[in-house]
């Protein structure tokens, strides 16, 4: 099934064209990164999937579901099915950790148990902090152990592993893969970091030109010669 359906997605800002004419697809359980340079409008993507940011033309399919025709009673019902981590943000500056996790667990009515996600993310140390106090990375942290207490259908992620260091990189991914699998739950996420998508990501979109200039998994565009998805990039992709 098709999780996610994208036909012709045009998107401006003013007179500024930033999508083109954008075509893709998301099947269950695939983890997909979408590339592209600094202003190709990977983030606007994103946003327009989770339904909080409007679009000029196409049409957009998500869960089944015409974002554009959609009643708001069905909208929200959809975006619960929805999990996203945008950059670390100063949402939640008067809460702890702790406080935060538990006000989400009962927000999502999550079976997850709050002390084994405190310790999956190695977030005990930082149990009693004020979210505004955490450094960039653990507030990053905290944003994704939330995202996961709803056992989304679809994960949204703009940039989930900027700012962190490898220990934590490397855990977050593991947390990804495990959901995956575990779920079947699908993955959407932007990265700069290529060495990621070529290691963990089933399918790359990249975006060039308001477009979708190559839409295809790792290993095809591997077995066209390019010895990794960062050579790949640099050789398609002008400054
Ligand atoms: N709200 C907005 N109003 C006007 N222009 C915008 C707005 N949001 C984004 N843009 C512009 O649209 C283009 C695409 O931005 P977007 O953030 O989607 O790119 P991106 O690929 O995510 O970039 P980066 O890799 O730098 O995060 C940029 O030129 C940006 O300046």
């Amino acid at each position: 099934m098709h999780i996610i359906e994208v036909q012709n997605l045009k998107k401006s800002y003013g007179d500024k064209e930033v999508l083109k004419g954008l075509d893709f697809q998301a099947a269950t359980g695939e983890i997909i990164g979408v590339i592209g340079k600094n202003g190709a409008g990977k983030s606007t993507f994103l946003e327009i999937l989770m339904t909080i940011k409007q679009f000029n033309a196409g049409s957009v399919l998500v869960l089944e579901e015409n974002i554009r025709t959609i009643s708001m009673q069905r909208l929200e019902e959809l975006r619960k099915q929805i999990a996203v981590v945008l950059q670390p943000t100063q949402f939640y500056r008067t809460l702890k950790v702790e406080e935060l996790l538990k006000l989400f667990k009962s927000y999502y009515r999550s079976s997850i148990d709050i002390e084994k996600i405190m310790g999956d993310f190695k977030l005990e140390p930082h149990r009693k902090k004020y979210f505004d106090k955490l450094s960039g990375g653990w507030k990053q942290i905290v944003s994704l152990a939330i995202a996961f207490l709803s056992e989304p259908k679809l994960l949204i992620l703009d940039e989930p592993t900027t700012g962190l260091d490898p220990h934590m990189r490397n855990m977050l991914w593991s947390y990804i893969t495990q959901y995956n699998e575990r779920t079947g739950g699908t993955v959407i996420l932007t990265t700069h970091n290529m060495d990621e998508v070529e290691l963990y990501c089933d399918k790359v979109l990249l975006i060039n030109n308001g477009t979708n200039d190559v839409f295809a998994t790792t290993d095809e565009i591997l077995a066209l010669g390019h010895r990794s998805i960062n050579d790949f990039y640099l050789q398609k992709v002008s400054i």
